[in-house]
């Protein structure tokens, strides 16, 4: 009988949720991308990714995404940017177990793009640097570097611009997933978008937050999302992530974000996960306890 690989080949690392704690658009490029201000925050909660050595060159993902083809997805694309970086042939079979919904403003594909980014070059052995990999990441989307630098952060030009922060609170959030698939370049595009927010400084976003400037346009074109904010408003005050779909609320304790999320109507898909400065990701692969 063949040998069934043992756990010990495979190299095992999480690719969290993000929250944008704030978003505002200060500005539109010549390029047609806007100027934001974010604040980024990990989850502990998310995709888990599991990656093995192979002796050849080829690259397996398995399940499948559905609806994003072998070469689109953003794990290969990441994957298929760090073999360039290699004299030496080095191929990989990946899993992946997907919790986090697409097109959720939670930065689930942008998560995975980076922890095979952090993942393959430990593997690999390629000493690739965070600066390098963050480079490469943010041609993948512009979200990818927060996630490969591994620090909560307020988020400059198109989100690349990265100053990091330690002193957020790391509270307890329900995020709820309005099952809606919001398309971010219709939203950037949508003419009754405010892109002409003041900016703001650092330690003014740490002390009063802000709103997202994304989410009257959103909540006109997906009555679902708003109808969601007003549900979960009733029980503190809640926001929209990135483009949407998905919005949030935060909580001093569990045990709290736990009882709203199970008062809310059966039909939102719901979850409690902690709001946290340091990625997990960044714990695993780099400060293993
Ligand atoms: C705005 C954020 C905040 O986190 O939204 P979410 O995607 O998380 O919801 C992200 O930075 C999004 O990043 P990402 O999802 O990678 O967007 P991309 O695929 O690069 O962009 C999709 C389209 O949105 C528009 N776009 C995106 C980002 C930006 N700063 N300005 C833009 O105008 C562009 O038209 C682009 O073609
Ligand atoms: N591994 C992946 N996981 C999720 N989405 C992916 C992946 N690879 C490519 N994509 C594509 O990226 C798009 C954005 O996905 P995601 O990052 O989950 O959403 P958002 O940016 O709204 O948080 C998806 O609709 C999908 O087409």
């Amino acid at each position: 009988m063949a040998d069934l690989p043992s756990a010990q080949d495979w190299l095992s690392a999480p690719a969290p949720a993000k929250l944008n704690l704030m978003l505002h658009i200060t500005g539109r490029r010549a390029d047609g991308y806007h100027n934001l201000q974010t604040l980024f925050q990990f989850l502990d909660y998310g995709d888990e990714l599991h990656f093995r050595r192979r002796n050849d060159n080829q690259l397996t993902l398995s399940p499948a995404v559905d609806g994003v083809e072998f070469e689109d997805n953003l794990i290969i694309r990441a994957a298929r940017m760090l073999q360039q970086r290699s004299d030496n042939p080095c191929g990989a079979d990946i899993r992946l177990d997907k919790v986090l919904p697409m097109g959720g403003g939670l930065g689930g594909g942008s998560s995975d793009a980076a922890t095979t980014l952090l993942a393959l070059n430990k593997l690999w052995d390629l000493g690739l640097s965070l600066d390098e990999l963050a480079s490469m990441g943010l041609a993948l989307g512009a979200d990818v570097p927060v996630f490969v630098r591994g620090e909560a952060a307020f988020a400059e030009g198109v989100g690349e611009i990265l100053t990091p922060v330690s002193e957020l609170a790391e509270p307890w959030f329900v995020v709820v997933c309005p099952q809606v698939h919001v398309n971010t370049g219709k939203i950037f595009s949508h003419e009754g978008l405010t892109r002409d927010t003041d900016p703001i400084n650092i330690r003014t976003a740490l002390r009063q937050g802000g709103r997202n400037d994304c989410q009257q346009v959103v909540t006109m074109l997906y009555p679902e999302i708003g109808n969601a904010l007003n549900l979960l408003n009733k029980f503190s005050s809640a926001k929209m992530t990135g483009t949407g779909a998905c919005i949030f609320s935060s909580f001093n304790s569990e045990t709290e974000a736990i009882s709203v999320s199970e008062q809310l109507s059966a039909e939102y898909q719901a979850f409690v996960a902690r709001g946290v400065n340091l990625s997990p990701t960044h714990k695993v692969l780099f400060r293993p306890s």
